[in-house]
């Protein structure tokens, strides 16, 4: 099967940051500076305990000029670290939002162009879901806690450090006590965190997707009175997504027992801080930077894990989001789109492509992924200003070929040409411009007849579209209709199927390709509208190949030659003599 790889509900969170590297690469430079400036504001925060206890200490043999000098200091050093604290901030929060903002776009990109059988694999709630709610929860993450995390990181970092300058044994014996308890604790939450948080996304998506589907199936829901069941199905999938969350934050509720740790570490620190003093092994400075010192190290260890569940979620969210964008990342367009074998390979090549040409299939084979196979064996060709009808009961596979025959699924056995070249070989940009579908349900955007029509490749202006209009003979529609400024309505809902094909077939006069194939609309399409369309069909101009999956007796009758379909394979080919 020549199925494209589809997305994983719960994708690998490992070496996640690893993966996200080509998307950071480009904003190395300001992604370092910001950590840079985090880490002087983290050192400049630790430095305070140590110049407190030097202070306590010259307060204890009376030494004023000291204790004014450690006071001095301490005062430069704070206004120094809230400049430091608010430049790391300012600079964090803009190149991580960059950073987002660019994983934004590629995803937009990236599924815009992605291949129809992903999408038509993927439920559109779920998409939606990993390029907007995933996106969001990374830039609410980098907005909010990535500062955060950097500095409670760094400050830990460097209080261990100040703490094992002053006195190496009290610190053992303080991390003695709060590491290994702390690490149980952390541990016992990364065993379920990755499952508990990637079923909680996964479960979210699922529900943004059923609700995406509501919308789309509203007619039925609403005509044929299907709600309550629907509701149901709704009502399920939302209880398990509370399920879900509720499991999460279980999960993340493990990280509150650090908190009593914190207190046990402190108790033995002052214990044998106090011990040590009366013994006269250390001094009172030095306990004071221990205590000072280790408020740093659990607040930021308390910062640390109180982020846990957030970057949890970030991770969960990245993964997600790699995971789509590895699944529709494609070489650059100019690349041949080749997927699968290069069976049939081409006699010519793209780079020397005509821009009329002869188009045709061989051999064909294709299975959807359940893997019955409902094209066989199929060969056709379809010379220059060729005009064949595809006719055959529903299901004999007329979609699919049409689908084939303009690249946009890749057949499982056999080949399909242009002017000699494998489709496979020639890349995306010029092949549109050579072969384009019309499909049964033509997709529009909500917003006027012109802006529909602006959707197409070489961006046509008013005057193109003006003469698109008058050589498939349309100008009375569009003057009925309100002419190009038009408003559409929601996705083209003011308009009927047919004339949503019309504004197909304008699209495609528009694009001039060699060869158009249009999978006339099922749905019932007024006749005068069907006249139209049969009317700006034989306006294309005489050198285009036209191939039309056709359903209607009219718009076989009207055709040359007629292509019978049946369990995938070709039945027959008749001369229509009319
Ligand atoms: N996305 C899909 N996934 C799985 N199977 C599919 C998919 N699309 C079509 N099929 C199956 O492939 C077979 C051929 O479908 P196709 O739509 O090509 O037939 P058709 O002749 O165009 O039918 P119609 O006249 O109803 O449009 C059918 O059995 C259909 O169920």
């Amino acid at each position: 099967m020549a199925e494209p790889a589809l997305l994983d509900e719960q994708p690998d969170e490992r070496r996640v940051l690893r993966r996200a590297a080509p998307h950071l690469r480009p904003h190395r430079r300001a992604l370092a500076v910001a950590v840079v400036v985090g880490l002087a504001d983290s050192a400049a925060l630790v430095a305070v305990a140590p110049l407190i206890g030097r202070a306590t200490d010259a307060l204890l043999a009376g030494d004023r000029g000291g204790l004014l000098a450690a006071a001095a200091v301490l005062v430069l050093l704070a206004v120094l670290q809230l400049g430091l604290a608010r430049a790391g901030e300012l600079l964090l929060a803009k190149a991580g939002e960059n950073v987002v903002r660019s994983l934004r776009e590629k995803c937009v990109e990236n599924l815009a162009s992605a291949p129809l059988r992903f999408l038509e694999s993927h439920r559109t709630g779920d998409l939606l879901r990993r390029t907007t709610g995933e996106v969001a929860a990374l830039a609410s993450f980098v907005r909010m806690h990535l500062r955060n995390l950097v500095s409670a990181t760094a400050t830990l970092l460097f209080t261990l450090v100040v703490l094992f300058g002053y006195s190496w044994q009290l610190a053992l014996v303080q991390l003695a006590v709060f590491v290994p308890l702390t690490l149980l604790v952390m541990r016992w939450f990364q065993r379920s965190a990755p499952r508990a948080f990637g079923g909680k996304a996964a479960a979210e998506a699922t529900v943004a997707a059923t609700f995406t589907e509501t919308l789309n199936v509203r007619e039925a829901l609403q005509s044929a009175r299907g709600l309550p069941g629907w509701l149901r199905r709704f009502d399920r999938e939302n209880a398990a997504a509370v399920g879900a969350a509720r499991r999460a934050i279980r999960v993340e509720n493990r990280i509150d027992l650090v908190g009593l740790i914190e207190g046990l570490a402190l108790v033995v620190l002052l214990l044998v801080g106090g011990w040590s003093v009366s013994r006269g092994a250390m001094g009172v400075g030095t306990v004071v930077v221990f205590v000072l010192a280790s408020r740093n190290l659990f607040d930021s260890f308390s910062d640390i894990s109180q982020l846990v569940g957030e970057v949890q979620t970030a991770r969960t969210g990245l993964a997600r989001l790699l995971d789509l964008l590895a699944a529709t990342d494609r070489p650059a367009d100019e690349a041949p789109r080749k997927e699968g074998s290069a069976e049939g390979s081409a006699e010519g090549s793209a780079a020397e492509l005509p821009l009329r040409g002869e188009l045709a299939c061989e051999g064909l084979g294709y299975a959807y992924r359940d893997g019955t196979e409902v094209l066989r064996g199929v060969s056709l060709s379809f010379p220059v200003g060729d005009r064949s009808g595809v006719v055959g009961e529903t299901g004999s596979g007329k979609t699919t070929l049409s689908k084939l025959l303009c690249g946009l699924y890749a057949p499982d056995r056999g080949v399909v040409r242009f002017a000699g070249v494998d489709l496979r070989d020639i890349p995306e940009a010029e092949l549109r411009r050579r072969v384009v579908l019309v499909p049964q349900e033509v997709r529009m955007v909500t917003g006027t007849v012109a802006a529909n029509l602006e959707l197409v490749h070489s961006a046509p202006g008013r005057a193109a579209m003006e003469r698109a209009v008058a050589e498939l003979g349309l100008e009375d529609w569009l003057r009925d209709l309100g002419g190009l400024d038009a408003e559409v309505g929601v996705r083209g809902s003011r308009l009927s199927a047919g004339e949503r094909q019309i504004v197909g077939l304008l699209r495609a006069a528009l694009a001039d390709p060699a060869v158009l194939v249009l999978d006339e609309a099922t749905a019932d399409i007024d006749p005068v509208t069907a006249g139209r369309l049969e009317h700006a069909l034989d306006g294309m101009r005489g050198d285009r190949t036209i191939v039309v999956v056709a359903h209607r007796p009219a718009t076989i009758a009207r055709l040359p030659r007629v292509i019978a379909l049946d369990g995938g394979r070709v039945a027959g080919t008749m001369a229509n003599t009319q």
